[in-house]
């Protein structure tokens, strides 16, 4: 391997590794315990996405709901399932307060290498190079989780 292979393996390990380190007997628990726990409007969207991963259909959902109504509860329920089969979810917010609410949760800007002039750009293009880790990431990833806004998800595969 040459050197900036090896480079890039470790890089793409690294990232990797980052994403599946969750201790997946707490987060099956935390499933297991949480689950029944959802109201029935929570349950109708937890039932939703997670069979939008599970048929690989992908989309994007739109979750909103008043202050304090539990999305982030919702939200962190879908990364413990989704990570308790060590699948890869990313969970990126417009901000980093708003990272801070979720398991593992990174900034977009950061984790997506967001352009910072995307208001005045017509075509912002994401800095992410086609050989780097973070590309390998978003090519193998199962599912990524957004948090645009308090009031907002978008969920990928
Ligand atoms: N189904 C539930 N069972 C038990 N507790 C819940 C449930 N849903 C939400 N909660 C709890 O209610 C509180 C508010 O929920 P949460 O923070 O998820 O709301 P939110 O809609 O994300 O609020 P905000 O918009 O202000 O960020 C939290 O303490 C959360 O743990």
């Amino acid at each position: 391997m040459t050197a900036s292979n090896r480079h890039m393996h470790d890089a793409l390990n690294h990232e990797l590794q980052r994403e599946q380190q969750y201790d997946i007997e707490a987060l099956t628990e935390t499933v297991r315990t949480n689950v029944p726990q959802l109201n029935q409007q929570q349950r109708i969207a937890y039932d939703t996405l997670i069979e939008a991963v599970n048929s690989g259909s992908g989309g994007i959902y739109f979750l909103d709901a008043p202050g304090g109504t539990g999305k982030t509860f919702l939200i962190s329920l879908l990364l413990a399932r989704i990570r308790s089969r060590n699948d890869v979810a990313l969970a990126l917010a417009s901000s980093g307060i708003a990272a801070t609410l979720l398991e593992g949760g990174r900034t977009a800007h950061s984790a997506l290498k967001l352009p910072l002039n995307m208001q005045i750009t017509e075509t912002p293009i994401c800095n992410i190079a086609k050989n780097s880790a973070m590309a390998k990431i978003l090519q193998v990833i199962f599912v990524r989780l957004f948090q645009l806004f308090p009031d907002q998800l978008l969920l990928m595969n």
